[in-house]
């Protein structure tokens, strides 16, 4: 049964228009807001350099993480970090507790050092189950919490110590028995632990907590609200730019049934590539990911099934007579796709002496192909088995295409291994595209079923097995826990990929669940994603 009508997904318009968006100003501009945080960052590389005891470094460490400043220290943190795991201090059996091993395990583990699980054995009783008192301390575990979602496939001891942090935190939860600061903390982490929480977008409700701990260090918080005021100034200028871009195309109004979505396009790129100096890729990758939602609905909302065949056809040929026979609309999509992808080509041929149109346009290619299919599926009424929809969904939600633009835009020079692992999609891309799907379908699958659409890894399972959307869902987060330990278990690999890159293809599924965390971010407006994105890039914090 062809579908005849066309479908609609009903999205509202953008909340943030063309006007809105070129209104952006900040006073965070002026020289005296740079000076004052250089004089900050002088003030707390000493405190970071000068604190004999390794235990406070690593809190301070993981406090200027949180609070999304730690990127202007990445050498003193490189050498503390390698010092610490060299001394193995975490190791000696008289100053071990709870809280300081599970903060080294974790801050060591996310820099590439393994450290073994077994340091944890300390904290077990003769039956090898953890001291139930060890429940006494909140902040410990807390802290074995988040240290246990860095495990790798295997690693028991690590899983253990997840459920039973999770028991015990739910209980102190639900007796209420914990200050305000810390059950916000518990309560924040139970839902995303910090090792799965993309790090700028959250900075600025950490920043929020931490003003209102007691003992907390005013040069931190200082430093903290305004490196997140003068970097959000910086994202305005972006906006800005890619606003403009968006005007021009006239996409929007030649095609209405799609996404109007430019800041969250945008919000995506600052999950992704949070350093401050990437300001270029940020708006290449936000042009990028708006192309990319555009395409996703002709194939998922508009197009006939004919229509979505000869689009692919010409994608995969790139030949003029083909775009001939495209409808205008389509043409439209097509052409400014081509000059997308020939302004990424030669910003790259400029800069690294690289002719990257091919690579580009094979994982074009490779996207439309994955679309086609998961097209004709919806329109032939084909309900794929699990593995039947992974196969073609982890190319589908568009990562490969995604890092490959991170890679060629922040990877200089661009060495033929790792271009060769690009193309081959290493598991470091498979892995990413996991966790993007999955968190993409428990977010916005219920709406996609409303308009009609392919059925996506819940519905699939719930076809397959015959189960409950509940019991769907918990498998569903159980496959991106299994990405989640693939993910860690690379950072510790030999990769011809640089650091930088690595860290984006992990933050790219960290946004994807940061994103989705309460239903649709992208698509269908949810009052949590407008406060996130209001702060994020908005409102300076005061
Ligand atoms: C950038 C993206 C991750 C990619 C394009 C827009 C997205 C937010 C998502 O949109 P969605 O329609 O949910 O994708 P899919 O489910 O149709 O693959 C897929
Ligand atoms: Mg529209
Ligand atoms: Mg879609
Ligand atoms: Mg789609
Ligand atoms: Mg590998
Ligand atoms: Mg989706």
């Amino acid at each position: 049964q062809l579908q005849s009508t066309r479908r609609s997904g009903n999205y509202k318009p953008t909340l943030w228009d063309f006007e809105r968006i070129q209104s952006l100003n900040s006073v965070y501009t002026e020289e005296k807001y740079t000076t004052r945080a250089s004089e900050l960052v002088v003030q707390v590389k000493k405190l970071l350099l000068l604190e004999s005891n390794w235990f406070l470094q690593l809190e301070l460490i993981d406090d200027l993480q949180k609070l999304g400043v730690s990127y202007r220290f990445n050498h003193e943190i490189n050498q503390i970090l390698n010092r610490i795991y060299l001394e193995q201090k975490y190791c000696n059996n008289s100053e071990r507790d709870l809280y300081s091993t599970a903060l080294a395990f974790r801050l060591l583990r996310q820099h590439g050092l393994k450290v073994s699980q077994d340091v944890f054995d300390f904290f077990k009783n003769d039956e090898g189950e953890f001291e139930p008192n060890l429940g006494d301390n909140t902040k410990g575990l807390l802290q074995l919490y988040e240290a246990s979602f860095l495990l790798t496939e295997g690693e028991m001891s690590l899983e253990q110590a997840r459920v039973f942090s999770t028991n015990l935190l739910q209980k102190k939860l639900d007796d209420g028995i914990m200050d305000e600061y810390l059950s916000s903390l518990v309560r924040r982490s139970l839902e995303l632990p910090l090792h799965w929480s993309v790090q700028r977008p959250n900075s600025r409700w950490l920043i929020d907590a931490y003003t209102n701990r007691s003992d907390v260090n005013p040069i931190l918080i200082e430093l903290a609200k305004l490196d997140f005021n003068i970097v959000q100034a910086s994202y305005h200028e972006e906006l800005k730019e890619v606003s403009r871009w968006w005007k021009e195309t006239e996409l929007a109004e030649k095609l209405p049934f799609a996404r109007d979505r430019v800041v969250e396009n945008y919000i995506w790129n600052v999950g992704l590539l949070f350093q401050p100096q990437y300001g270029y890729p940020r708006i290449m990758t936000t042009k990028l990911f708006i192309l990319i939602t555009v395409i996703d609905d002709v194939f998922d909302v508009y197009g006939t099934l004919e229509e979505t065949e000869l689009f692919k056809k010409a994608i995969l040929s790139w030949d003029v007579e083909v775009l001939d026979q495209l409808p205008n609309y389509m043409q439209i999509c097509y052409m400014a796709l081509d000059s997308f992808i020939n302004e990424m080509a030669y910003h790259v041929l400029k800069e690294q002496g690289v002719l990257i149109i091919q690579d580009l346009r094979k994982f074009w290619a490779d996207l439309c192909v994955a679309y086609a299919k998961e097209a004709e599926w919806y329109h032939t009424g084909h309900k794929p088995t699990m593995e039947e929809y992974i196969d073609v969904a982890w190319i589908s939600i568009s990562a490969h295409l995604i890092l490959a633009h991170v890679f060629f835009l922040i990877t200089n020079p661009i060495g033929k291994e790792a271009a060769e692992s690009l193309r081959n999609y290493d598991d470091i891309i498979r892995n990413s595209a996991m966790i993007l799907r999955l968190a993409d379908d428990l977010g916005t699958s219920s709406y996609e079923m409303q308009r009609g659409d392919v059925p996506k890894a819940v519905e699939c399972y719930m076809n397959e097995m015959g189960a409950s959307v509940e019991e769907a869902r918990e498998h569903v987060k159980c496959m991106i826990r299994e990405a989640w330990m693939k993910t860690s278990a690379e950072r510790f690999k030999e990769s011809p990929f640089s650091k930088d890159f690595i860290r984006s293809a992990a933050d790219l599924g960290r946004h994807a669940q940061y994103m989705y965390q309460h239903g649709d971010g992208h698509g269908i407006r949810n009052p949590q994603m407008e406060e996130r994105i209001s702060t994020l890039i908005f409102q300076p914090i005061d």
